[in-house]
């Protein structure tokens, strides 16, 4: 029925919808009104608040009390950290980051093959245009399902770069095996069951890929790359931009920009986490702030259940001293983009 959509873009950017691309005038230099943030309880834009570094956890030293418990600390107050002593070579995390970007660069005709459609987010775009009055994101990205083959929709892949696909893949498969450890540990520094999580997130728990590009914008006082969010996932793992910084983390009613350590995976754990560990671990809220000059690029795995799978708080976390916070949910990817269509915060509806 809907057919992919053509639209125009702004200083390297596909705008989101023709609807609101029209009437734009192209030959301005600022951005359109549309990205423009509005106040919200996350406060104005800042792109240089204070770098207050979040945690840096070994992932190959989590069999020691040490660092399990660093991994315990920082999941329940940051909800996110560093991994260092992941396994994954810097020139392979090097190649992953090459390949997006090359594949941004293309001529425009080369990435409409990848064009989602216009209310369906799998593919290469913008925002998908949800509500009037929406702040759009200075954002492009390419969002695909890797991980179960079976629900691959391969008319959205790029065929350039050449090795794309193939390149995806063992790093999808590569970031399996982080979430199988960084699962593991995270159970055992609640003293749960070692293959709790991964047991509740099932055979079919689902992989995606979402590739995010944010251009170069001249109104980084106004415009951000992405809105404050929590992300919908069990857990996100994040290959940052090697040289751009732009990642900011909300805690304790402040924003910290977060460093830059080239070889390091931030893993930030997402809203179904957060339910299943009955808000002992946090799904923190994160934004991108834009940048005058550079492009910046990133890289996010998001994780998440079987949707067949119904997540709630997992026994063992539920007690006299700490009753259930959270419903029971199925599905909770579909019920995040419902909030989201009526303006309602996600983890706050589920909330008991
Ligand atoms: O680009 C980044 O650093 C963050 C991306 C992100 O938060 C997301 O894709 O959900
Ligand atoms: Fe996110």
């Amino acid at each position: 029925m809907s057919s992919k959509f053509i639209a125009p873009t702004m200083a390297g950017l596909v705008l989101p919808h023709e609807e609101v691309s029209q009437g734009i005038d192209m030959n301005r230099d600022d951005p359109p009104k549309e990205f423009f943030v509005k106040e919200s309880a996350f406060g104005a834009v800042d792109s240089s608040p204070p770098l207050i570094p979040i945690p840096v956890i070994d992932l190959s030293m989590l069999s020691t009390e040490t660092e399990l418990e660093k991994l315990r600390s920082a999941l329940s107050t940051w909800g996110c950290f560093q991994a260092i002593g992941h396994g994954i070579s810097s020139s392979f995390l090097d190649k992953v980051r090459e390949m997006a970007k090359d594949f941004f660069l293309l001529p425009m005709e080369e990435k409409e093959n990848c064009f989602r459609e216009a209310y369906n987010n799998e593919g290469f775009g913008s925002d998908v245009v949800l509500s009037k009055g929406q702040v759009f994101d200075w954002c492009n990205r390419l969002f695909l399902m890797v991980f179960p083959e079976n629900q691959r929709k391969v008319n959205f892949w790029p065929e350039n770069p050449k090795d794309f696909g193939e390149t995806l893949i063992e790093y999808t498969m590569n970031i399996r095996s982080v979430r199988d450890v960084v699962f593991k540990a995270t159970a055992k520094s609640l003293n749960l069951e070692e293959d709790m999580f991964l047991k509740h997130f099932g055979e079919k728990s689902t992989m995606r890929i979402r590739v995010n590009f944010y251009p170069p914008c001249p109104r980084t006082d106004k415009v951000l790359g992405l809105k404050p969010h929590s992300d919908r996932s069990g857990v996100t793992v994040l290959l940052q931009d090697k040289e751009v910084e732009g990642l900011q983390v909300f805690k304790d009613n402040q924003w910290s920009r977060v460093p830059i350590i080239p070889h390091a995976l931030i893993v930030n754990l997402g809203d179904q986490m957060e339910i299943m560990t009955n808000g002992v671990m946090k799904s923190p809220v994160h934004r991108v702030t834009t940048n005058a000059e550079h492009m910046r690029g990133s890289v996010a795995v998001l994780i998440e259940p079987d949707i067949e799978e119904e997540i709630g708080p997992v026994e063992g976390l539920v007690n006299e001293e700490r009753p259930k916070m959270y419903k029971t949910v199925k599905n909770y990817g579909h019920f995040n983009y419902t909030c989201f269509q009526k303006g309602i915060v996600p983890i706050d509806a589920v909330k008991l």
